[in-house]
């Protein structure tokens, strides 16, 4: 069953700190959550994750329906067993991904069809089907079955959109029995519409979850529209439970989410970028594939202590990427998942010591963002 305990109410804005009781362990909020899509997170083992502070990863519905199918991973014992991770999973409901990646879907109040981006062969997902299958897999936590409507969109198809979403969380909720062990959170959606975010955020919490997402931002709006609707939405949902900010991952919006009140976040951009030969570190991002780096026997970030950092420099690490050897990617990965969980503990610790506005205009001065 999982239980969220506030700890600490910042003063001067809307961060706090709290922690989230799980079968599979405490979560110190707030948390970044690293990405494994398809039950790894690319390049690293998981014993590796956890050696980076990663308290809970996710997987995605969407990708692990199509392959390898959930009656593999129900076999398998579940994902915990599955990819040998044994902390909390999450797991997004695959309504996402159905519109990042498929072709030919169509959505009808049923559910949405849709053509598997592998093979071409006719999916359907819906309310009923997403929550069996995340039953199936055994991740502790479970997201109700939604629509991210596009950016931008007009008011009637976000009102539509919305209120339709509202009407999956009902079914997924009525369809969803293993609450004990698995807790199912409600999507609030409604655009950039504040009326419509808070007739969403309403209809999900009088259902009573036991915690809510902030979908449907971070699809291609500016920054500071996110963070109005952000903050006007967090204000309608319950204190006494976790809420999450989903698809956010880069330090800025990081910060604007905590300071809005949200406790949990996930991006893939993480190990993304890595494999892009990109790294975030305390001075802003480095293009690490950059040839400019050939004679640069510097660590990559010198005020990182993770392992990347301790043992390797950015000569070494351009050289594998201009080389396209592996280890590129996973060098990389470990720096840029550790930046990211170490940055969510530091904002933590900030809360704590009441200094979360000085800790934030610190690092954006360092990072190189202005404020
Ligand atoms: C992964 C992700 C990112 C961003 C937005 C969303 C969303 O609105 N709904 C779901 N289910 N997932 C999302
Ligand atoms: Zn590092």
């Amino acid at each position: 069953m999982l239980e969220y305990k506030l700890i600490k109410k910042s003063k001067d804005t809307k961060a706090r700190v709290g922690e989230i009781k799980t079968n599979h362990g405490i979560i110190k909020t707030p948390v970044f959550m690293p990405v494994g899509t398809r039950a790894t997170v690319k390049t690293m083992t998981p014993e590796e994750v956890k050696d980076l502070g990663a308290q809970i990863i996710l997987s995605n519905t969407y990708h692990l329906f199509l392959r390898p199918g959930p009656e593999i991973i129900e076999k398998a014992g579940g994902l915990h067993k599955f990819m040998n991770w044994h902390g909390p999973i999450l797991t997004d409901s695959g309504g996402f991904q159905v519109f990042s990646l498929s072709a030919n879907r169509k959505i009808t109040e049923e559910g949405v069809t849709f053509r598997s981006h592998i093979d071409g062969s006719k999916q359907f997902l819906s309310p009923e089907v997403s929550i069996d299958v995340q039953n199936s897999l055994g991740s502790d936590i479970i997201m109700a079955f939604d629509e991210c409507a596009p950016y931008p969109a007009t008011y009637e198809y976000i009102e539509h959109s919305m209120n339709r979403t509202t009407r999956w969380a009902k079914r997924c909720k009525d369809h969803h029995k293993n609450t004990d062990n698995q807790a199912l959170f409600g999507i609030v959606q409604g655009g950039m519409y504040k009326d419509l975010r808070k007739k969403s955020a309403e209809d999900l919490v009088a259902m009573d979850f036991p915690g809510y997402a902030v979908g449907g931002l971070s699809v291609g709006e500016p920054k500071d529209i996110m963070v109005d609707i952000l903050d006007y939405t967090t204000d309608f949902l319950p204190e006494d439970k976790p809420r999450y900010l989903m698809g956010v991952g880069t330090p800025d919006y990081l910060f604007e989410a905590v300071e809005h009140g949200i406790d949990m976040a996930d991006c893939v951009l993480p190990t993304r970028i890595a494999r892009n030969g990109t790294a975030m570190t305390s001075v802003g991002r480095v293009i690490a594939k950059n040839g400019k780096y050939k004679e640069d026997f510097t660590s990559l970030d010198e005020n990182c202590d993770c392992y990347t950092c301790k043992n390797y420099t950015k000569a070494y690490i351009r050289h594998l990427f201009n080389v396209n050897e592996i280890l590129a990617y996973r060098l990389l990965s470990i720096h840029n998942i550790y930046f990211l969980t170490k940055l969510m503990e530091n904002i933590r610790n900030a809360i704590l010591e009441d200094r979360f506005l000085e800790y934030k205009k610190e690092f954006y001065e360092s990072y190189g963002y202005e404020d």
